[in-house]
């Protein structure tokens, strides 16, 4: 149902939970990942508070403005670490910064995970878990600019 949240990416058989349909139906695709690289974290389910979850992500996300990509700058990694909050939470995710403190509570993982990572580059831990999550689409409106590391 919602396999646009996904990329092309296959993630591990083994990762695939049996309470999790949607993502067996998004792993029909064969790109293999490299043999050389950790095997997926197990991730256990959480249980969101009632009225948060991808669907209601989506819905949100619908009404939130696009951000002017043309007229963003580029962001010091040093102002990156000051929203460190579940409140003002950003983070570095493949060079981009997001502001993800409307997806917090949203997020599948939970909140509490992601309270390790803010105002951090969470590119590694979030591979870990799920490289195949098509976080370009789900982070859309949340997209500051790209961070700057000198
Ligand atoms: C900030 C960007 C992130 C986005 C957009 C995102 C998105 C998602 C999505 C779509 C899922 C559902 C995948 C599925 O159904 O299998 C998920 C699950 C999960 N994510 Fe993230 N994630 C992000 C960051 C992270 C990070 C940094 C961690 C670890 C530190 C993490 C840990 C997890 C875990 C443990 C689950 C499994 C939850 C479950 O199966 O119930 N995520 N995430």
């Amino acid at each position: 149902m919602f396999s646009f949240f996904f990329s092309g990416k296959t993630a591990n058989p083994n990762d695939i939970s049996e309470s999790s349909p949607s993502i067996t139906s998004t792993t029909t695709t064969t790109t293999k990942t490299s043999s050389n690289s950790a095997p997926p974290r197990k991730r256990e389910k959480v249980t969101l508070k009632p009225g948060f979850g991808l669907r209601q992500w989506s819905m949100l996300q619908m009404k939130m403005p696009s951000p002017n990509v043309a007229s963003l700058g580029s962001i010091p990694i040093g102002e990156v670490a000051k929203h460190d909050t579940v409140e003002d939470a950003w983070i570095i995710l493949r060079e981009r910064v997001y502001d993800i403190s409307k997806f917090l509570d949203h997020h599948p993982g939970g909140v509490e995970i992601l309270k390790q990572v803010l105002g951090k580059d969470c590119t590694e831990l979030f591979d870990e878990y799920h490289s195949f999550v098509n976080s370009d689409f789900l982070l859309e409106k949340c997209f500051l600019g790209y961070v700057k590391r000198n």
